[in-house]
């Protein structure tokens, strides 16, 4: 398990101005990103059940869930895209839904969010969509934003593809572009929907290497959303698990990948017999 210290976390100027104290956790502490008894139900479908999960700071955690378990809703509620029928989502300890719409914003530019298809412009080449958040909620000068761009860009392999358009470039390629952009405003938080759906299993483990050594540089909270036991295994220092829209399990990634729990091991080895069935 690596834990990386992020020294500008502590720097509370980077906490939005809200007027209410930031809830602390159990630990006294005040957390990065925490769910607490979330529900949420599309009509009478429930997706959310009672979720509470307190992200451990300046890691990457996988969630990991059987499809349609409500996983990708969850990352959607982080980021405040949906709002809870009940519980809290507090980032820096505060709930985001007893905020003003304003301050919520400010706490989404502390997000980078990687989509499932890297969610690039299409009318616009890789540099240019790398650009985007910059020339959007900062008022850097053109040359300061060319250095971010390009260093980013490189950290990612793709220095020789900025002025390719993303039908220019493969899955692989557009994912790395979507990681680079989703780093220029250096974020606290980082979140991954499957990066690896559509990619081999090479060009995957070549991305769960740059997750990793993106993650060593720049430190930050990372979530990866993935269906992939080889992925999740190889980045994760905590794993949560989530079934019937609630966290089952949350722990260190070594301890659940050693776990002797019939559900835990039937769902890290991906097997068909065991507690877990397809309902
Ligand atoms: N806006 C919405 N309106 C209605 N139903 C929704 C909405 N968003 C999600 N759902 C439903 O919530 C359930 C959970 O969806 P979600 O996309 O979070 O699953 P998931 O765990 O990410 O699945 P997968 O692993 O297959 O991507 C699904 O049944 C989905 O149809």
């Amino acid at each position: 398990m690596t834990q990386h210290a992020r020294t500008d976390l502590a720097d509370t100027d980077l906490l939005p101005a809200v007027g209410a104290a930031p809830a602390v956790g159990d630990d006294g502490a005040v957390h990065t990103m925490q769910v607490r008894d979330v529900y949420k139900s599309f009509g009478s479908f429930a997706v959310m059940n009672g979720m509470s999960i307190d992200f451990t700071d300046n890691a990457i955690t996988t969630v990991l869930g059987p499809s349609g378990t409500g996983k990708s809703v969850l990352l959607k509620h982080l980021v405040g895209l949906l709002e809870p029928d009940a519980g809290e989502i507090l980032i820096f300890g505060r709930d985001i839904w007893d905020i003003s719409e304003n301050e919520r914003y400010e706490i989404r530019k502390r997000f980078g969010v990687l989509f499932q298809d890297g969610a690039l412009f299409g009318s616009m080449n890789l540099y240019d969509n790398t650009a985007f958040p910059l020339r959007k909620h900062t008022d850097k000068a053109e040359d300061e934003i060319e250095h971010i761009v390009m260093t980013r860009l490189k950290e990612v392999g793709l220095e020789q593809a900025v002025g390719k358009f993303p039908n220019e470039v493969s899955g692989g390629m557009r994912k790395r572009a979507g990681f680079a952009r989703a780093l220029v405003l250096n974020p606290d938080i980082v979140l991954f929907d499957e990066p690896d759906s559509g990619l081999d299993p090479v060009r995957t483990s070549l991305l769960c290497d740059l997750i990793m050594e993106m993650h060593a540089q720049h430190g930050g909270t990372y979530l990866v959303v993935t269906h992939d036991i080889r992925s999740a295994r190889k980045v994760s220092d905590y794993v949560g698990l989530i079934w019937h829209g609630k966290v089952v399990h949350y722990g260190e990634a070594d301890e659940a990948f050693a776990s002797d729990d019939p559900f835990v091991r039937q769902f890290l080895a991906g097997d068909s017999a065991g507690p877990l069935g397809m309902d």
